[in-house]
């Protein structure tokens, strides 16, 4: 997948709200394969309404969302699984990892889905993130800001074009939050994806390509 676009998406939430001032909703987006984007908005504009469409788990809107000039809102289970797997990874707000797992585990269901990295490579990012000995903890044991690492670890580990990262450092220090963005867009480059963070103001200091306000 090469490109997403929202032309004229609104979502019904906001279809009353006349005055919305936006430059993705109503308007036109367009993200790229291999470039940098932060979409940014306060609380409840939006954000993960915005990630939910791309991942296609809610079609509440009005408009259309493209990949690659095909409307996403007809794709059939089997085509959108495949977006999924192959093409766009999420970091979700709200982590949904199995706090029953251990870290690893976390990493390695998704891993094992496409067989993407191997163990020695997911040990080593439990090393970037500054949580080697959270390997074998069960994620329900960790802090939130742990969870995160795990969570972005999680994303990663899979093919894509392009990944999806909803507020990926709101738990997280400054030298934790630089250590992600490191390792996002290291392993986008590597895989000439591109990157799309939404963010509530302290945004993931990266070298964005396109900032939009929600
Ligand atoms: N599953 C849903 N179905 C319908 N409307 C929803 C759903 N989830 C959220 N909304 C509504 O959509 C609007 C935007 O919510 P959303 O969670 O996308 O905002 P956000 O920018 O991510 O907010 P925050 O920064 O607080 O997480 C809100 O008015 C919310 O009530």
């Amino acid at each position: 997948m090469k490109r997403i676009e929202f032309k004229g998406v609104l979502p019904d939430i906001f279809s009353c709200n006349d005055g919305i001032k936006s430059d993705v909703w109503r308007g036109d987006a367009l993200f790229e394969k291999g470039r940098l984007y932060l979409v940014e908005a306060d609380s409840g504009r939006g954000k993960s309404t915005f990630c939910s469409y791309v991942m296609g788990y809610r079609r509440d809107y009005t408009g259309q969302v493209l990949f690659d000039g095909r409307e996403a809102r007809g794709l059939k289970v089997e085509e959108w699984s495949e977006v999924r797997r192959r093409h766009v990874a999420c970091l979700f707000q709200e982590l949904r990892l199995f706090p029953e797992l251990t870290a690893y585990e976390n990493v390695e269901v998704k891993n094992r889905l496409t067989g993407c990295k191997n163990r020695e490579e997911i040990l080593r990012w439990f090393d970037m993130l500054r949580i080697p000995d959270k390997v074998d903890s069960p994620v329900g044991r960790m802090s939130f800001g742990q969870q995160q690492r795990v969570a972005m670890m999680r994303a990663l580990a899979q093919p894509f074009d392009f990944i999806l990262a909803d507020e990926p450092i709101s738990h997280l220090d400054d030298a934790n939050a630089r250590l992600m963005g490191e390792l996002l867009t290291d392993e986008a480059r590597r895989r000439g994806a591109g990157v799309i963070v939404t963010s509530i103001g302290r945004r993931i200091d990266l070298d964005y390509d396109k900032v939009y306000c929600l």
